[in-house]
């Protein structure tokens, strides 16, 4: 075999350059355009960061109330994804009912044959506007409920679980589930989102690219680990009657056997973030409020003993996914649901890369090593 420096899963190699959001794994930080995620977590709304991973800048009050009124007008169900929705069982997975329904939305868009940078704008926003229905829908009729109609009185959080659960949520959940929709947003060149440049690289179209992307997400190496995590810990068995240590000593006795067998344990680790994710602290304190808001302690003794087991073992520390699951466990959402909740926020990273990709096109066709048989005949 040629020697040739082969570098799986591209690891460690740069690719291209990008304007939407810088990881630094030395200073453990995220920007996203130059703004720290966690200074965006505490001051903005997920509107102010969608329009802002968009354009590059933060919008002023004007350009906010009319981006805000765009995307609240998009937000009702298209009866059409809908009664597509439901000729599915209710038995797929929520990520497929997702991927289906972003390429519905692709092949109903009015621009769906346009790929201007005006065009590419709208569609993302309406794809935008329009998920949350198909999430919120989709976990309603596997309940057998019905379909909840939007209001146009909510933020984009606070209307999402209410197209969820039917209720108005607390502000302390809407401030929770804002948090987690800035930091799932965008995370430069992860698998999903190099799956969707790929994508568009060969100038097809903005849905196919994001109906591509969450296919690449829903994998439990990446996206799928938050639904994965709340796998782990009803394994371990939630008992709400325990005290934090006794779930804590609980979750640390499975951690150290799942290790000794050589298990890999979802919601932890990260190709770029070797000591740890810039996003964990804030998802974490998210997390903490959640806790103590539905009185939840044993939670955060399973959280706690699973992570200073592993730290302890291999010193291999938590990603987004790992605060992410049981936050919205107890928000109550399904855990099926989880993965398609980060589908709703990255539509927006994967949107903006889509719009840079194609702003400065080159075809992406890596070179293989070819390592089969020597060329040979048919007798
Ligand atoms: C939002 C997101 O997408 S964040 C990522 C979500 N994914 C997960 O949580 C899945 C679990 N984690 C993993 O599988 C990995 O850490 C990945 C895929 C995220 C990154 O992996 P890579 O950079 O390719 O590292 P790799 O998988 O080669 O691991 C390096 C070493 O750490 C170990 N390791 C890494 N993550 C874990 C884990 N979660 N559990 C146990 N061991 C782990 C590997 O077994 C390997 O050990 P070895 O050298 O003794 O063989
Ligand atoms: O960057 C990655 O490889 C995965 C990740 O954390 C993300 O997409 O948010």
């Amino acid at each position: 075999m040629a020697d040739v420096d082969i570098k799986k899963g591209l690891a460690g190699v740069v690719v291209d350059y990008t304007a939407v959001s810088k990881v630094n794994p030395e200073t453990n930080s995220l920007l996203y355009r130059g703004y720290p995620v966690q200074e965006l977590a505490a001051k903005c709304s997920f509107e102010e960061v969608a329009y802002l991973l968009w354009n590059g800048e933060l919008p002023n009050q004007a350009q906010l109330a009319e981006f805000t009124a765009r995307e609240r007008a998009g937000r009702a169900l298209d009866p059409v994804v809908k009664t597509v929705i439901d000729t599915l069982p209710t038995t797929a997975h929520p990520m497929d009912v997702c991927r289906t329904a972003a390429s519905v939305l692709g092949a109903r868009h009015e621009l769906a044959e346009d790929s201007s940078p005006e065009a590419n704008m709208k569609k993302a926003i309406d794809l935008w506007a329009a998920m949350p229905a198909v999430v919120a829908y989709d976990q309603r009729r596997r309940r057998g409920e019905d379909v909840v109609e939007p209001r146009e009185d909510l933020d984009y959080s606070a209307n999402f679980l209410w197209m969820t659960f039917g209720e108005e949520p607390v502000d302390e959940v809407v401030e929770a589930f804002n948090v987690s929709m800035i930091l799932y947003a965008e995370h430069s060149f992860n698998a999903s989102t190099f799956t969707a440049r790929v994508v568009t690289s060969t100038l097809s179209d903005l849905h196919s690219a994001v109906t591509a992307a969450i296919g690449a997400l829903k994998g439990p190496l990446h996206g799928g680990a938050n639904e994965a995590v709340m796998h782990t810990f009803d394994e371990i068995g939630i008992r709400s009657e325990e005290t934090l240590e006794e779930a804590a000593a609980r979750a640390r006795s499975w951690m150290e056997e799942a290790l000794a067998q050589k298990k890999k344990i979802m919601g932890f680790g990260h190709r770029v973030y070797k000591h740890g994710d810039s996003r964990v602290p804030t998802m974490k304190a998210a997390l903490d409020k959640m806790i103590a808001h539905y009185g939840r302690p044993e939670l955060l003794g399973l959280y706690n003993g699973l992570e200073q087991a592993m730290d302890e073992a291999k010193a291999i520390k938590p990603n987004l996914d790992y605060p992410a699951g049981p936050t919205y466990h107890l928000m109550g959402f399904d855990t099926q649901t989880f993965t398609p909740l980060f589908v709703a926020s990255r539509i927006t990273g994967w949107t903006a890369h889509v719009m840079e990709q194609l702003a400065s096109n080159s075809l992406i066709r890596p070179l293989s090593e070819y390592n089969g048989p020597e060329e040979r005949h048919v007798p």
